[in-house]
């Protein structure tokens, strides 16, 4: 046994079992991969993070300024003591509030304290790492590494992870080409296609972008994980991993949408940079070019967020390394992009709540504001595995409930979810799907092997048109 199991055992009530049907996810429950999170995963981001601090230490200074090399310690001391407290599971704290702090993030600080407090009545003690809900739990060692960077002076708003997504996209070039030159074709046929056509490829594009969020960087503890091959060529041998396909939905909501006139709009909220950012483009891209979609507002994350989430800077990184690299599929692709930014048919955009730890569910009392807006989109698209446990509330729902049901009245508009299944938590499967999946593999949940496009397909929303 490991002195970190040691120092575990008998100051948290672990519990050597699945996590109960019915029940929010925990990491004290240790058959699961909330388990896993704390006692493997996040410790290595950390040391990752550490070490990676102290390689780019000259880097830093010359971009920073002398004063940054005393940051980078305060950071890497900072960040060794965030890590001993989940490996030895000490009660959460909370943020602290430096004088002067700027309004926004006095507010953000304010509102992780009063959930700390919120979550200590509901559990009638401090929570801690493992004891506590591990969305919640998660979602705060993220916040604690932003933290870590804002309670210096030169690096506020440094980017830990930025290295490893330029990484990740780097290293599914050749991948990308490929699907490149192919979204071009289906660009320059805009004109030809017919309606069927158009369907099945929007069904393809759906599965790349569902298949592109193989490529995050959190459930590999931050080692390479990009896309490599033809990821056209490996769609049919990927279709029995597919559980649930709700495309024809997908179809059906925009189609109805665009015969009811007026303006089509979809808001799409991203997941990961690199590969996975790129197939979402690749989607949008699609949806704009057949004038599927009039408008289409993609939500980044405000911070740096699960390794890989995508930032605003990542997104023009991304669209600038497409530009500059030689070959020109690539080189259109990233004009095309930079023209539908520039001509308003895309907006990149921003919100604090994709950065909270609320599941959707509440977003309509803790995030009216973005909950109205995005009830003005008629198609939500909602990528990966984080935000489906968000969506669902990160419960462990008996697998054949619906999805609707297992999002709890969070309901803006019609919306999908594009996600590869890295968690334990699934809804909406058939019978004894997900018992079978549970006989043949017992990792099925936790590998990402699996996809889901899965859509509201029982509410009935009717078509909006926005103007
Ligand atoms: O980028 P995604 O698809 O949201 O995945 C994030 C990963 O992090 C996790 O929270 C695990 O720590 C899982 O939800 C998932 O494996
Ligand atoms: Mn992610």
């Amino acid at each position: 046994m490991t002195e970190r199991q040691n120092s575990l055992e008998g100051i948290t009530d672990l519990q050597d079992t699945v996590t109960p049907f019915g029940v929010q996810l925990r990491a004290k429950y240790k058959r699961t991969g909330a388990y896993s999170t704390f006692n493997d995963r996040v410790p290595v981001i950390l040391t990752r993070v550490i070490d990676s601090l102290s390689r780019d230490k000259d880097e830093i200074v010359k971009k920073y300024g002398k004063s940054s090399s005393e940051d980078v310690k305060q950071v890497i001391g900072y960040i060794s003591k965030l890590k001993n407290e989940i490996v030895t599971n000490k009660p959460l704290i909370p943020l602290i509030c430096v004088p002067d702090e700027s309004p926004e993030d006095k507010e953000n600080i304010k509102m992780w304290n009063d959930y700390l407090e919120e979550r200590t009545k509901i559990e009638g003690k401090v929570p801690t790492w493992y004891n506590t809900v591990v969305l919640y739990a998660e979602c705060y060692s993220y916040r604690r590494v932003i933290e870590g960077f804002k309670l210096t002076k030169t690096l506020r708003s440094y980017d830990p992870f930025a290295k490893l997504k330029e990484d990740s996209f780097d290293g599914s070039t050749a991948s990308a080409i490929a699907v490149a030159n192919y979204t071009l074709g289906q660009v320059e046929r805009a004109q030809q296609a017919s309606s069927a056509e158009l369907k099945h490829e929007l069904a393809k594009f759906l599965r790349l972008s569902l298949w592109g969020n193989r490529c995050d960087l959190s459930l590999s503890g931050g080692a390479e994980n990009g896309q490599i091959g033809n990821p056209l060529e490996l769609l049919n041998a990927l279709e029995k991993d597919l559980l649930v396909d709700d495309s024809n939905f997908v179809w059906d909501v925009l189609t109805k949408a665009q015969k009811k006139g007026g303006q089509v709009l979809v808001d799409i909220v991203l997941d990961n940079a690199g590969y996975e950012l790129f197939t979402d483009l690749r989607l949008a891209t699609f949806l704009t070019a057949h004038n599927i979609a009039n408008r289409i507002r993609i939500y980044v994350k405000d911070s740096p967020w699960f390794i890989s989430d995508v930032t605003t800077n990542d997104f023009h990184w991304m669209i600038e390394r497409m530009n500059g690299l030689s070959n020109p599929d690539l080189n259109q692709l990233a004009k095309l992009i930079k023209g539908y930014l520039e001509s308003g048919a895309w907006s990149i955009e921003e919100d604090t709540f994709w950065t909270t730890p609320f599941p959707f569910m509440e977003m309509s009392q803790r995030g009216p504001t973005l909950y109205a807006k995005l009830s003005e989109a008629n198609l939500l698209i909602v990528k990966g595995d984080l935000n489906y446990r968000k969506l669902v509330g990160d419960v462990n729902w008996e697998y054949s409930t619906s999805f609707l049901e297992a999002t709890e009245g969070f309901l803006p508009t019609n919306f999908v979810s594009l996600r590869s299944i890295k968690s334990n938590t699934c809804s909406g499967l058939k019978s004894e799907q997900g018992q079978y999946l549970d006989k043949i593999d017992p990792s099925w949940m936790l590998s990402g092997q699996y996809g889901l496009i899965q859509g509201t397909i029982d509410a009935c929303i009717c078509s909006k048109t926005s103007s």
